[in-house]
Formats: C-alpha cells, sequence, structure tokens
C-alpha cells in the first residue's frame, strides 16, 4: 500500500466517523453555510498567482514548522498580496484541522481553499460551513463520475473546484468535470519524487477553459517565470514558506522579487 493509498482508507473512516457525530443539518446552519465565496480562479487571473499553503507536516517532508499559529500565518500571507491561501485540514498526516481553516477563514478575506482528501460529498459541505471558497478534487483517487458529482455538489454551494492530476490520463478524465482549475502537481503523490517538469509536459494538454495551476516544490521566482511561458496563472507553495521563521514575510519576498522579474 502506498501513502496515498493509506491516506485515502483513513479518510473512509475519519469521514463514517464524523458522520455519525456531525449530521449534515448542523454543517448546513453554521453562519458560514450562506457565505458567498471569494473566487480563487478570478483571483489567480487578475493577482500575483500565489497560493500559499498553511502545512505544519507532511508525508515527505515530516515536521516542516509547528510552532506558526494559523491565524498569523493566513494573515501574513494576505499582507504578502497572495491571490489565495490554502489549509490542510488533514490531521493525521499534515497536522491540519478544520479549527485551522475556521481561523483562517476569520483572518482574511483572501480566496481560501480547502486542501483535503476529498472522497465524499460530507467534506464539501464541511468546507463551506468552516468557510472554505474553494476545495481540491484529486483525480487520482476518484472516479470520472465521483469527481463530476464532488464537483457539482461544491459549484452548487458556490465554491470553485481545483481539480489536481499527475499525468495524462488523469487529465483524460478530468475533461467533462466543471471545474474552474486544473491543478499539475509536480510531486507524484505515491512515489514522493518532484519534478517541474511535470508540470510544463502537460500544460499544452490541459483546455485553455481551465485556469492552470502548478503544484509542488517550487522554490524561486524564476521556476514561476518559466512556467508562465506554458500558461500557468497559480503557483501553489508550502514548504518554501512554511519552513521559514516568518512565512507571510517569506511570501512577501518572493512576490516583491516576482513582480521585478515578469
Ligand atoms: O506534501 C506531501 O508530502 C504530500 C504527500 C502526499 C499527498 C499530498 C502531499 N502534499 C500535498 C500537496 O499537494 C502540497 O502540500 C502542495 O502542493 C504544496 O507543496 P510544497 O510547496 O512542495 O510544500
Amino acid at each position: 500500500m502506498n501513502i496515498l493509498d493509506k491516506i485515502i482508507a483513513d479518510k473512509f473512516k475519519e469521514v463514517e466517523l464524523k458522520k455519525s457525530l456531525i449530521p449534515v443539518s448542523q454543517l448546513e446552519s453554521s453562519v458560514l453555510f450562506d457565505r458567498k465565496c471569494f473566487s480563487l480562479a478570478e483571483n489567480l487571473k487578475s493577482g500575483s498567482g500565489i497560493i500559499a499553503e498553511h502545512k505544519r507536516r507532511s508525508p515527505s517532508k515530516s515536521v516542516i514548522n509547528q510552532s506558526h499559529n494559523v491565524q498569523d500565518v493566513t494573515k501574513g500571507y494576505e499582507d504578502a498580496e497572495v491571490s489565495g491561501i490554502s489549509v490542510l485540514t488533514d490531521g493525521k498526516y499534515f497536522g491540519g484541522s478544520l479549527e485551522d481553516l475556521l481561523y483562517a477563514r476569520a483572518s482574511v478575506e483572501t480566496p481560501i481553499l480547502r486542501k483535503e482528501f476529498m472522497i465524499d460529498k460530507y467534506q464539501v459541505t464541511e468546507a463551506k460551513a468552516y468557510g472554505a471558497d474553494a476545495i481540491l478534487l484529486i483525480a487520482a483517487v476518484l472516479t470520472e463520475e465521483q469527481l463530476i458529482y464532488l464537483a457539482n455538489s461544491a459549484k452548487e454551494l458556490g465554491m470553485d473546484v481545483l481539480l489536481e492530476i499527475h499525468n495524462e490520463e488523469e487529465l483524460q478524465k478530468s475533461l467533462k468535470v466543471k471545474a474552474d482549475m486544473i491543478g499539475v502537481n509536480n510531486r507524484n503523490l505515491k512515489t514522493f519524487e518532484v519534478s517541474i517538469e511535470n508540470s510544463k509536459k502537460l500544460a499544452e494538454l490541459i483546455p485553455n477553459e481551465f485556469v492552470k495551476v502548478s503544484e509542488s516544490g517550487i522554490s524561486n521566482t524564476s521556476a514561476i517565470a518559466d512556467l508562465k511561458n506554458y500558461g500557468y496563472q497559480g503557483f501553489l507553495i508550502g514548504e518554501n514558506f512554511m519552513k521559514t521563521d516568518n512565512p507571510g514575510a517569506a511570501a512577501k519576498e518572493f512576490i516583491t522579487e516576482l513582480k521585478s522579474i515578469v
């Protein structure tokens, strides 16, 4: 069993437990459930394009930074003029939580992506109830039918959808999905191998109706300048900011440098 299989097997158990504890009706009565979402896809087109991630630890890197406060980090990202903020909500493998999402929402007006391993509509409802503007769907772990169903569920709640692929086969099953953005993960989630070349290789195959996002392993502004030439408008960055003493300041320095070269 690879790490992705393990994460998904645990996620099924977690979601079943949550469903038995918190009914959908309770999620739908959240004060945040009826709020109008900010569009992450639109923000990527008009802003810096950076989606900065709150990420305490990961299966590939173990602990990245456990001492930061989620509100300080997300407010710092907003002050740095990121286009979006990704908040990991998986607890077991990434040290995140839905409370992180809630605190992030209370701190910023920048679009927030709930970074989670979505397998059930219940989690989509949860995302809206806890203040997310967008959800992630991972093509490697969902069938075409599931992708369509979960994306439609998110769109009905007014959220954007970032559909993540890693190869051409996953792209093919994503083309009928009503996603706003297609993200190419430079990290193979089964082997952890990282290569920006993956984004470049798949770029021309992604139809123009989707905003193109390059994800993972981005640590310098010249990589972004390069990826922009391939049509990318979004760049998801986690570790590069989170490993520093001040992720917001690191994002600000990065975006200032980016503006000077593109
Ligand atoms: O980051 C991991 O080790 C990982 C392992 C298994 C599944 C998902 C994983 N990461 C999720 C992500 O996609 C990244 O957090 C995100 O793209 C940012 O990547 P980075 O800038 O390299 O921290």
